[in-house]
Order: structure tokens, then C-alpha cells, then sequence
């Protein structure tokens, strides 16, 4: 039985989400704010449909999106992921919070990245990982699934529910599927609370995640760095120490959350925050996920959606950065521009 179809069990004396897997419980670290779960369902479920067009988180039980990937397990990927080298990002703590490296460039101060990408063959990944012991790097692998992996691989991934994923495309209007990112972590990896600006089917395979997830308009209370810094769409947010004096709007923060398993499908909208752990002692993880870009812009029909809201402020931070060249003097032209005019 997996713990994605065991329910979270919210264990009213300690007050802990519990996550039973194989009738042992494992206790989820409990943060500062409070969570609902994402709803279960089936995806021929009209509420399943409804919510994603609301563009509103859900987990799919039943999609046998990745069927012919759930036996993706390190010895199978070791064996067909062929001799080429992949992306495998190194942390020397359980954080693994994305960077650009583009940005880095421009970002005057010294930026210091909180990890440093190798490139290692499958099988150098595994022995790293197996070999883990305390005090020593992280690892999580990242890579585009592509032509360049193995046949067996490929066979696999042609044989996913495309029937499914192309209706959904199309009911919701959204944009041409970018990537697939193959993702190989160690249980305990953490991927910091960030946005992505597009929709996204995350489908896990092997291990569990914990997923949590904030609406768009929560962007206000999860202080996001600026758009030119290389963390641009991450939240400047410490999770496991949260500066409440220097963000206060923490206060007001709540979110919804689900432990996906094998076969689980987790629709993560387009500006939907979004924080990912593979749950320690739970062993490793591998998930794949699928990208699309939103639809082109339909015709704009007010009120505004809180993420044209955001996707607006993105815009005037980038003119402005743009016109004023200077970082340090966004800040006072707004105020000037607001303080007993606007507010
Ligand atoms: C942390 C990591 C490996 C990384 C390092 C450097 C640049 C990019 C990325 C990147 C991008 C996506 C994910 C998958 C997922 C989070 C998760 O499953 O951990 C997620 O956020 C999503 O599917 O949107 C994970 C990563
Ligand atoms: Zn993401």
C-alpha cells in the first residue's frame, strides 16, 4: 500500500500531519503555516476537470500517465540511461534552491550559488548517491529527457498517456508542451518554495514528495527576490527559519499540501508557488515533470486574475529596472509614485 493512497492522517493530539506508509507512521515537519490538502481525485472526475480550469491544484490517481516509467528505478535507469553525462546539481545541505546562471553575470554583488552542477554519467550519479553519508554533498539529478537517453527509455516515455495529456492541453487551452525534466533525488532533498511561469503535470514515480503549494496571491507574504537577482522567482523565505520581524506578512501565510507517491499526478498551476520534499527515510525519488506555457494571452477580461496581476508587476520591474538602470532607486521612485496618491 503507498502512502498516496493511504490518506494524510491529521492526528488531532499532537497536532502533526502524519503520513502512514505501510502502517508506519512518519511525522511531516510541521512549519509555520497552516495547510489544507490538495484534493484527491480521479481524473475522469468532473471536479478534477473544473479545478484545473480553475487553475487550481489537484492530485490524479488514475491517470496512468507514466505507467511504463513507475518501474524507473536507479538500477533501471543506471542500466538504459545510456553513457551520457546529466545535470546533477550538488548541495551541501538538504536545500537545493535553483539559481540562473544568466543573471549571476549582471547581478552586481558577489552572488555565492548555493550549489554547484556536475556533470556525471547515470551510473557515477548512483554510486554517489548510494555511497551518501552525513557531511558529505547532496545530490539530485536534473535532466531534459531527450533523444539522448536510451532506447529502452524513450520506448518507455513513448508509450505515456499522451491521449490524456494532449486533451488536457487542449480543454484548458494552454500552450505547447516545453520539457520534461527527469528528476533522480535522495530522500531529504528539499526544492525551496518558487514559481514556475508555466503550468506543470508533475508525475511521481518512484518515493514520495511532499508537496506544498500557495496561491498566486500569497506573493505578498512570500517576499520573492527581484526579478534581475539570480534567484529571481524563489522566495527569499528561510522555511526552517523564518525572519518574522523582516517578513511580517508571514503571519497571514497558508497554503494546501499532498504527500504524492507512485502514479500520483499533481497539477502545479502556472504561478502557483510551491515548495517540493522528498520525504526523509522514504528512500529515493524520481519524478518527471511536464511543462507547458500558458495559453496565449486570451482576451483580457477584468476583474484581472491575480496572476495577470503578477505577470503586470514582473513587467513594471523589468521597465523600470531597464529605465533606471540603477537597482537601489526602483524602491523610491515607487514610493514616490504611490505614497498619498495611490495609497
Ligand atoms: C532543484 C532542481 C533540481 C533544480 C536545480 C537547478 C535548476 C532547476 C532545478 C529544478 C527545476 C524543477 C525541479 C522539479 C520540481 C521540484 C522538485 O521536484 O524537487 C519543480 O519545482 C517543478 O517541477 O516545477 C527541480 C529542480
Ligand atoms: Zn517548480
Amino acid at each position: 500500500m503507498s502512502v498516496a493512497s493511504d490518506q494524510m492522517e491529521e492526528s488531532v493530539e499532537h497536532k502533526q500531519h502524519v503520513v502512514n506508509h505501510n502502517h508506519t507512521a512518519h511525522h511531516l515537519k510541521q512549519y509555520f503555516f497552516p495547510t489544507e490538502h490538495v484534493p484527491r481525485l480521479s481524473a475522469s472526475d468532473p471536479l478534477a476537470s473544473q479545478l484545473i480550469a480553475e487553475e487550481k491544484p489537484v492530485v490524479l490517481t488514475d491517470t496512468n500517465l507514466c505507467d511504463t516509467a513507475l518501474k524507473w528505478d536507479l538500477d533501471y535507469l543506471a542500466q538504459h540511461m545510456g553513457s551520457e553525462r546529466y545535470m546533477v546539481f550538488l548541495s551541501n545541505n538538504h536545500k537545493f534552491k535553483y539559481y540562473d546562471e544568466a543573471k549571476i553575470k549582471q547581478y552586481k554583488t558577489n552572488f555565492v550559488p548555493p550549489t554547484r552542477r556536475v556533470d556525471l554519467t547515470f551510473p557515477e550519479f548512483v554510486k554517489k548517491l548510494r555511497e551518501w553519508k552525513p557531511g558529505d554533498e547532496r545530490v539530485y539529478l536534473q535532466q531534459g529527457l531527450n533523444n539522448t537517453v536510451g532506447q529502452a527509455i524513450v520506448m518507455d516515455f513513448l508509450q505515456f498517456n499522451w491521449q490524456w495529456l494532449n486533451m488536457q492541453q487542449k480543454n484548458n487551452n494552454w500552450g505547447p508542451l516545453t520539457s520534461n525534466l527527469l528528476l533522480v533525488g535522495m530522500e531529504g532533498n528539499v526544492t525551496p518554495v518558487h514559481y514556475d511561469e508555466q503550468q506543470n503535470f508533475f508525475s511521481q514515480l518512484v518515493g514520495y514528495k511532499r508537496c506544498i503549494l500557495f496561491a498566486p496571491e500569497h506573493y505578498e507574504r512570500l517576499y520573492p527576490y527581484p526579478v534581475y537577482h539570480p534567484h529571481d522567482r524563489q522566495s527569499q523565505v528561510d522555511f526552517d527559519d523564518p525572519d518574522m520581524e523582516k517578513f511580517p506578512g508571514l503571519k497571514h501565510l497558508q497554503g494546501m499540501e499532498a504527500v504524492v507517491g507512485p502514479g500520483d499526478v499533481l497539477y502545479i498551476p502556472m504561478y502557483w508557488w510551491h515548495q517540493i520534499e522528498s520525504l526523509p527515510h522514504l528512500g529515493n525519488t524520481v519524478s518527471v515533470n511536464f511543462w507547458y506555457k500558458g495559453g496565449p494571452t486570451e482576451k483580457i477580461e477584468y476583474p484581472l486574475k491575480p496572476r495577470q496581476k503578477l505577470a503586470i508587476m514582473r513587467n513594471v520591474e523589468k521597465m523600470l529596472l531597464e529605465a533606471l538602470r540603477e537597482p537601489a532607486e526602483v524602491g523610491p521612485l515607487l514610493r514616490s509614485l504611490v505614497l498619498g496618491r495611490y495609497t
